[in-house]
């Protein structure tokens, strides 16, 4: 079977700097793979190359969702990459702070539902079905992150995990096949890293969605993936099984000086 995720020699220059240097990374259909690598290594810009955010350099990036055929995505721009159900989180979050909790994940629906501007102003039954459809189906997806209780709350008054929570509530929104989280458990405690663990398993075993995650706990990393990449300086140095990874004697000396948690 085809990976659902290709990318071949993926370059991304900034000026005189390399950020990504010929990074080759595979998905198949149904796995959590997890990408780390010291600060700065080029895992986010990596992310925004494969999401249309950045126009590579060099390289390629081949989708082939379950079920349709292969898609080059190069160059693509974001939106679009959305609409082909490759979906993602941002480091840094990115939601609508002054709009409630269930219109931000409205928002990300948005790119599914058909009814166009003359159904929002004529809102014939056709449209008000499917508000109501998609209404419910954001509703289910913000249980399923533990945020049902706080639907009509305002997004800027959740606390931070719950924020993260919702981003990933957003992002199920587009009904993806790859899921791309961006440091998913960052700002969270123990007891929400765990819930977080959780509810990734759940999403690739309900919802059949496959995840790439960026991650710097460490903990989160090894327990939950089955497959590691492993990025330094722009370059993948490794890739591999967590116990495979634990004891590459190139991860240890690229995290040599920065502190690490795969034992803990
Ligand atoms: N838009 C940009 N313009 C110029 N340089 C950039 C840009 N985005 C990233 N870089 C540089 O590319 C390199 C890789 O950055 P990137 O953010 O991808 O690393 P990272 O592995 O995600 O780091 P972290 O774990 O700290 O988030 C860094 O040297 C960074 O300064």
């Amino acid at each position: 079977m085809e990976p659902i995720l290709q990318v071949h020699n993926l370059t991304m220059d900034f000026g005189g700097l390399r950020a990504l240097n010929r990074v080759k990374l595979d998905i198949r259909e149904g796995e959590i793979v997890a990408l780390i690598g010291p600060n700065g290594a080029g895992k986010t810009t990596f992310f925004n190359c494969i999401t249309g955010i950045y126009k590579p350099t060099g390289g390629d990036i081949t989708i082939t969702p379950p079920g349709k055929n292969s898609l080059r995505i190069n160059g693509m721009k974001a939106n679009r990459v959305t609409e082909k159900g490759l979906a993602r989180t941002f480091q840094n979050i990115r939601l609508f702070p002054n709009m409630t909790v269930l219109e931000n994940v409205l928002i990300g629906r948005h790119v599914r539902t058909r009814s166009g501007i003359l159904g929002a102003i004529f809102r014939p039954p056709s449209v008000k079905k499917e508000e109501r459809e998609t209404a419910e189906h954001c509703y289910e997806l913000l249980r399923k992150v533990n945020l049902a209780p706080q639907v009509n709350e305002l997004a800027k008054n959740l606390s931070y995990g719950a924020q993260r929570r919702l981003e990933i509530a957003r992002a199920m929104a587009t009904d993806p096949f790859l899921l791309l989280l961006d440091e998913p458990a960052a700002g969270m405690n123990a007891m929400e890293t765990l819930e977080l663990d959780q509810l990734i398993r759940r999403i690739r075993e309900e919802d059949r969605i496959s995840i790439l995650l960026i991650e710097h706990d460490m903990k989160l990393v090894m327990n939950i993936s089955e497959r590691i990449f492993v990025m330094d300086y722009g370059s993948k140095i490794a890739e591999g099984s967590p116990m495979e990874i634990k004891q590459n004697p190139l991860v240890i000396k690229a995290y040599l000086g920065e502190e690490t948690h795969a034992d803990d």
